[in-house]
């Protein structure tokens, strides 16, 4: 079984690399929301797989590099696509929570990407 936990962040970016004349080149900002998923079996004795909560505090450091900061400045986000910024969740939180199974970005109502680590 699975469980997620949802954030939601505000950041602006620029896209460096894409084609002349792109609208993504230009500073803009999204309300990001991210996803974290958790796999693995319920724990009789509690009921869960994990507490929310828990998942709370092991991404709130990293929530806290990016809520209100601009990406293009962040180590490693130099590119912050979704998929960059998926793969940069994942490879953060993947060391203090090894049942992590998925990634979600959500960059507008209607594009983002999952990262489920290859
Ligand atoms: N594969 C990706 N494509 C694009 C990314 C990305 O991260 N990965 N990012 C962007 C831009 O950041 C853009 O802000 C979001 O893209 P888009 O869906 O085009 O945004 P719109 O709100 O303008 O979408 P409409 O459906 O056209 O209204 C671009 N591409
Ligand atoms: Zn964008």
């Amino acid at each position: 079984m699975e469980i997620y936990k949802e954030f939601t962040f505000e950041a602006a970016h620029r896209l460096p690399n894409v084609p002349e004349g792109h609208k993504c080149a230009r500073l803009h900002g999204h309300s990001f929301l991210v996803r974290i998923f958790i796999a693995g079996d319920i724990d009789p004795q509690t009921g869960w797989i994990m507490d929310f909560s828990e998942v709370k505090q092991v991404f709130a450091p990293i929530y806290e590099q990016l809520d209100h900061h601009y990406l293009n400045d962040i180590p490693g986000l130099h590119n912050p696509t979704s998929e960059s910024i998926a793969i940069w969740i994942w490879e953060q939180l993947k060391p203090h929570l090894s049942a992590l199974s998925q990634v979600e970005i959500r960059e507008t109502c209607t594009s983002g990407c999952i990262y489920r680590g290859e």
